[in-house]
């Protein structure tokens, strides 16, 4: 929208009451009419989701050390028994035949056959790396059964023939020990056939220990190289067995005290005596006792085979808390299993009660490697269940959370290298070479044992949320949350599992990682709509504020384009103004006419009395005729306002001034043709005294909107001062116009009868003062009785002040209401108050010279008829019974001016200096 420059018009008619208003800059935002997105705002970013979605949560630096442990795969170890002799073989074999069943002959001869024939033969295993070997099958097998050697591999460590005992502890057992004494419980389990150094390996023998009684020297060796820990610390050694004897069931002794019976509830060993032991050699003692105790039994494998699963734990005890770590020490437990070697019918020999014993010795080994299995395809298929076949076994019942994987658990395998182990070794290796990949996810590695507080609490934070909505992966997660923590219910019920290990059953460290990194997902995602709902939000404001601004803007306009239209009519009906102002300097000119008129004539009849009146000047401003948009019509105006002005300045030798300022206001309706007339006559007048008499007259005018015509109110004051006789007499003749038609113009004719008071007073006093007698000449127009009231109380002042001066007043309603209200009021408003030294000073009515060519529209409205004074009074006086015969009213006509001719006296001025003459006697 473009704004339009509004019409140049004249300066003497416009008057611009609202002028030109420029658009309103916006606030800080550069509005304009054609709004454009603004510049100021930087541009929303995109919503971050990438950012998001792709961020990394980093990972807590315990969690590092819990995630490595729990990320650590099972450690599986292979022993190679070294290779015996035949004469050593012969020896022992000798010796442990006293100990066993009665052998088949048959057998017995086989059986020395094969082992001379493997004493004889090379190894069937070759170690490629610490970590692989390769098992090469016999001739024979390669040849029959077309068996190709095979390569294992993965293994934590191979140890050799040659490896010592303290090396196998310090690289197997040394790892589980450090943890055992910062509390991490872990359990080693020696694993193999029947004969390959199980028990060596575990218990060894008094030349070369095994890894318990280096581990409790180690362990004792730690303690009492620091007093406190020794003094925070304590151990206590149990030792039990789970045997089968004759296939009659699996029964739990006790090796520590003397084979008593135990029984197992849930996962817990009831009557399970643990001894304290101080020291290593304590240790070692109670283990070498309970060693005695164990059930073993001579076998074609084995002189002194193991007949039951053996269990060693040593638990540790702290004993009051650390506070300046604020570390929690709780129990750890190391445990230590040998577990009897699978055997083989064939080779054993077994018969009758030993067999059976095989057979609850291979079921152990197998149901234990079935558990393992079952961890390990729960582990690479978590929908898969995971099969409870712990409860096939007291051993597996015993050793669940390192069978479930919720504690970490080292594997020895233990093999023999000749030839005639090749089928032992290559089942072995085949069954257990799956379980190198087994991970224990055991957050109790790094929380069970040792474990600060405060991350306790952090991850009672971390389940307490529940009342939180959550996505399907996380409702997922807390299913999971539900199963794991019914499992730990029952550990709770079982009353072993303490507060590390529930911990470990609820938040295990994948969950966690999932659910801090969909935490951290959610905050920032948060975080990234609050951002851009408060840039939306800041946007949206400045928006709202531009509405606004240009809703300004277009009432602005708005109110704008109206006042343009009114100019726009203003100017339309300007001309006509300039017509109408003719007929308002036509009226000036004839009032001024007049004045001179009457002052001449005043001259004229003053001829005998001493008259001296100066009259300086006459200044007739011209009456300005200008168009005001005061009022608003939707039809063009004919009349516009004409506020003229009329100075008359006499000097005097004193000054009265006499003010009328009359404003007149008109409320006009539509149909309102007549605009407002102001007149404002100042008469200075030079007198005796200083005078000042101030009028002021305000009429308002009402139009019903029926009245298609109005009539133009108009106030003229004219004022003649006849100075009479020798002292200074002031005549005053005000004449109040006022239309016929104004009904409502009591306020007018209240302030104009204040005013003729005021100036009656005035006069009163001059007349006393000075003695003089003053001829008044009122002549208006009340429409009611008020206006009458106070004219009847001027006429009494005028009259009181008439008797001495003998000076008359004659009050003079005009024509029109004399026409419309009665036609008897008129001699009743006609007052003459003294008939004794008249001075007349008339006004004659005044009568627009209305051009019925160039005004159509008024031919029908009354004219405004300006009759000469001398008619209105010959008139009257014709009323009175004074014969005038040459009176003829002359009234301007058609609005022609009166042409004054000093030389030529009109008939009113000749009735009147006759009237004059007869009144004054003259
Ligand atoms: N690494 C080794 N060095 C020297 N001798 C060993 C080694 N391993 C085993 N032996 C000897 O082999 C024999 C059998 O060992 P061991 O009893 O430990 O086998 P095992 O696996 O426990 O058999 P079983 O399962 O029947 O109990 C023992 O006499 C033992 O001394």
């Amino acid at each position: 929208m473009e704004m339009k420059s509004p019409p140049s018009c004249p300066k003497t008619v416009t008057v611009r009451r609202n002028p030109h208003r420029k658009a309103r800059p916006t606030p800080s935002t550069n509005i304009v009419l054609n709004p454009t997105p603004s510049t100021n705002l930087h541009e929303i970013s995109s919503f971050p989701i990438d950012e998001i979605l792709s961020m990394q949560i980093p990972q807590n630096p315990q969690n590092n050390s819990s995630s490595s442990s729990s990320s650590e795969n099972l450690k599986v170890y292979l022993r190679v028994r070294p290779l015996i002799s035949a004469k050593i073989g012969d020896q022992a074999f000798k010796s442990r035949t006293k100990n066993v069943w009665p052998q088949n002959p048959l057998k017995k001869n086989a059986v020395k056959e094969k082992s001379a024939k493997s004493n004889r033969g090379g190894d069937c295993i070759t170690i490629n790396e610490p970590h692989s070997i390769t098992l090469l099958p016999p001739l024979a097998l390669q040849v029959s059964k077309r068996i190709k050697s095979e390569v294992y591999q993965g293994f934590s460590y191979v140890f050799s023939a040659n490896s010592s005992q303290d090396e196998v502890y310090e690289k197997m057992v040394s790892p589980l020990v450090e943890d055992f004494l910062k509390g991490k419980s872990g359990m080693l389990a020696a694993l193999g056939p029947s004969g390959t150094g199980k028990t060596h390996t575990i218990f060894g023998s008094p030349r070369e220990p095994g890894m318990v009684p280096i581990a409790l020297q180690r362990i004792f060796k730690r303690t009492t190289k620091s007093c406190s820990e020794s003094s925070s610390r304590s151990f206590y050694l149990s030792i039990f067995e789970i045997y089968s004897e004759r296939g009659k069931g699996e029964r739990m002794l006790d090796l520590l005290l003397d084979r008593a019976e135990l029984c197992m509830q849930q996962s817990t060993i009831k009557g399970l005596q643990e001894v304290i032991i101080s020291d290593a050699a304590q240790a070692e003692s109670l283990i070498a006792r309970a060693m005695l105790k164990r059930a073993t039994a001579v076998t074609n494998a084995n002189s002194q085979s193991s007949r039951s699963q053996c269990i060693i734990n040593v638990r540790c005890v702290a004993k009051d808390l650390d506070k300046e770590d604020d570390v929690l020490v709780n129990d750890a437990v190391l445990t230590i299993v040998d577990l009897a070697g699978a055997e083989r019918e064939k080779r054993t020999g077994n018969q009758g009660a030993r067999l059976l014993e095989s057979n609850f010795i291979n079921n152990t080994s197998m149901v234990f490697g079935l558990c393992l299995r079952s961890l390990l395809e729960h582990q690479k298929n978590p929908k898969k269940q995971l099969q409870k076949h712990f409860q096939n076994s007291l051993l597996t019942r015993y050793l669940r959370d390192f069978l479930e994987g919720k504690k970490r658990m080292t594997l020895i395998l233990t093999v023999k290298s000749g030839e005639e182990d090749f089928l032992d070794t290559s089942y072995l290796l085949r069954q257990a070479s799956p379980y190198m990949k087994i991970k224990f996810e055991n957050v109790e590695g790094s929380s069970n044992l040792v474990y600060n507080k405060r991350q306790v609490q952090s991850l009672s934070r971390i389940e307490q949320p529940k009342r939180m909505k959550f996505s399907g992966f996380e409702a997922c997660s807390i299913e999971e949350g539900k199963s794991t923590g019914e499992k730990n219910q029952h550990a709770v019920e079982d009353g072993k599992l303490d507060i590390k290990n529930r911990v470990s059953v609820d938040f295990n460290p994948v969950d966690l990682a999932k659910r801090e990194r969909n935490y951290q997902i959610t905050q920032k995602f948060a975080k990234a709509v609050w951002n851009v709902l408060k840039q939306y939000n800041e946007k949206l404001k400045v928006a709202e504020s531009e509405v606004q601004s240009l809703r300004k803007n277009l009432s602005d306009e708005k109110i704008r384009n109206f006042e343009l239209e009114q100019e726009l009519k203003d100017l339309k009906s300007c001309c006509n103004c300039f017509e109408g102002s003719s007929v308002e300097a036509t009226f000036a000119k004839v009032d001024t006419s007049l004045e001179c008129v009457i002052n001449t004539e005043a001259f004229e009849s003053s001829e005998t009395a001493e008259t001296n009146v100066e009259v300086d000047s006459l200044n007739y401003e011209a009456s300005e005729c200008n168009s005001t948009p005061k009022t608003y019509d939707s039809t063009p105006r004919k009349d516009q306002d004409a506020p003229s002005q009329i100075k008359a300045d006499v000097h005097s030798p004193s000054l009265m001034t006499s003010e009328h300022n009359v404003i007149s206001e008109q409320c006009e309706s539509p149909s309102t043709e007549h605009q407002d007339v102001l007149n404002q006559i100042n008469v200075d007048v030079h007198s005796l005294s200083l005078v000042t008499s101030d009028c002021n007259t305000i009429s308002e005018q009402h139009d019903s909107p029926s009245r298609e015509h109005q009539d133009v109110f108009s106030q003229e004051y004219q004022v003649a001062f006849f100075n009479l006789e020798v002292v200074n007499t002031s005549c005053l003749s005000v004449e109040n116009f006022n239309d016929r038609d104004c009904q409502n113009g009591s306020e007018s004719n209240t302030a104009t009868g204040q005013c003729i008071n005021q100036t009656s007073e005035i006069i009163s006093l001059n007349n006393e003062d000075l003695n003089a007698s003053n001829y008044w000449a009122i002549k208006s127009n009340p429409p009611n009785a008020d206006t009458a009231d106070y004219v009847a109380s001027s006429s009494q002042l005028l009259s009181t002040a008439s008797t001495d001066t003998r000076s008359s007043v004659l009050l003079f309603p005009s024509e029109s209401v004399q026409a419309e209200e009665s036609p008897n009021s008129s001699p009743s408003s006609i007052k003459v108050l003294s008939t004794h030294d008249c001075d007349i000073s008339y006004v004659p009515k005044r009568k627009p010279n209305l051009d019925a060519s160039r005004k159509p529209l008024n031919m029908e409205k009354p004219k405004r008829r300006l009759l000469p004074a001398s008619s209105i009074l010959l008139r009257d006086i014709s009323a009175l019974g004074v014969e005038d015969e040459t009176e003829k009213p002359k009234g301007s006509r058609n609005g022609k001016k009166v042409a004054v001719n000093e030389g030529k006296r009109t008939q009113g001025s000749i009735s009147l200096l006759r009237l004059l003459k007869n009144n004054l006697n003259i």
